[in-house]
């Protein structure tokens, strides 16, 4: 028999009155898997997230979080989730060290206090109030709450918005490492570089509505990730998509010798596939004044 999905979405809805933020979208996650739900600001992925957490309740569809309907769940339930809300923002007058104690002892098998705190980058922070941290520290404070309860589901809504580039770094680390233990992880981000490096599969959410699903390196389909040759020559500037760009750039070195320049191959990387995804859903009306 095969194990039930640790996430199932089917047909979810979102009105908020008359206006659809979230129009029938539905996917699974499999148990131990990361899936990104990418989408332009407003798409609807907090909606989804929110309503999958148990904080927002759907117009219809039917959704299972860990086998139990969020809606309904209860404390025992909780214990087994992780959440990085995407606007918490800790503050307080408690220290680093005290917050992330307190919310271990809610949890029956939460994580080491030090070690969580280390794995976020805050070990020199450890004993400073959390209202004296600087917006990108309380974040991780925000991380290191969503990992101390040992979750068997991580719920990541933007989790290192306000990250410098080596926090954002050891955060991946400690998302491999939840991931070598088995955390499924249900991640948002608008850091495609992120969602590439972290996710297995993506569904890609625009205007509430899932426009494409797939593993993170087949989204798009395979056009979309057909590799570009460009170079100049004395007609001027000349671009080809092809799926054997060695063949073409030795053809070209054949033909045109010294009058080949600025030869480049370029592989379309996730955020090139997503913007094209994503503008062909709801194409950008072009500026006045600009040529359409
Ligand atoms: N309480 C609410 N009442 C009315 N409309 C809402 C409410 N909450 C969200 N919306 C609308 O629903 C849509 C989806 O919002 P949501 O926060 O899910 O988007 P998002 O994909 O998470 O965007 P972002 O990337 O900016 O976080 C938006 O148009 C938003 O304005």
């Amino acid at each position: 028999m095969t194990e039930p999905a640790h996430v199932s979405v089917r047909d979810l809805r979102k009105t908020y009155g008359a206006f659809d933020a979230v129009s029938g979208v539905s996917f699974e996650i499999q148990r131990g898997e990361t899936f990104a739900l990418l989408g332009p600001n407003g798409a609807g992925k907090s909606t989804t997230i929110e309503i999958l957490e148990g904080y927002r309740d759907r117009t219809s569809g039917d959704v299972t979080v860990l086998g139990v309907d969020p809606q309904t769940a209860g404390r025992d339930w909780r214990a087994r989730i992780g959440m990085v809300l995407q606007s918490s923002g800790e503050s307080g007058n408690v220290t680093v060290r005290e917050q992330v104690s307190h919310f271990a002892r809610l949890y029956p098998h939460p994580r080491d206090v030090e070690e969580t705190i280390a794995a976020v980058g805050l070990t020199e922070k450890a004993g400073t109030r959390i209202k004296a941290l600087s917006g990108g520290q309380r974040r991780r404070v925000d991380v290191a709450l969503g990992v101390i309860g040992r979750p068997e589901l991580l719920f990541l809504d933007e989790p290192t918005t306000g990250f410098d580039p080596e926090a954002r770094r050891g955060f991946w680390e400690l998302i491999r490492s939840l991931k070598r233990e088995g955390t499924t992880i249900l991640l948002t981000t608008h850091y495609l570089d992120e969602a590439a490096q972290l996710s297995d599969r993506a569904g890609v959410i625009a205007g509430g509505s899932l426009i494409d699903i797939g593993r993170i390196d087949e989204i798009g389909g395979q056009d979309a990730r057909t590799p570009m040759v460009r170079w100049l020559d004395a007609d001027g500037a000349h671009v080809e998509r092809t799926l054997e760009p060695a063949a073409l750039v030795a053809r070209l070195h054949a033909a045109l010798g010294d009058g080949l320049r600025d030869l480049e191959v370029v592989r379309p990387s996730l955020e090139d596939v997503y913007l094209d995804l994503v503008q062909a859903a709801a194409p950008v009306p072009a500026l006045e004044g600009e040529p359409a």
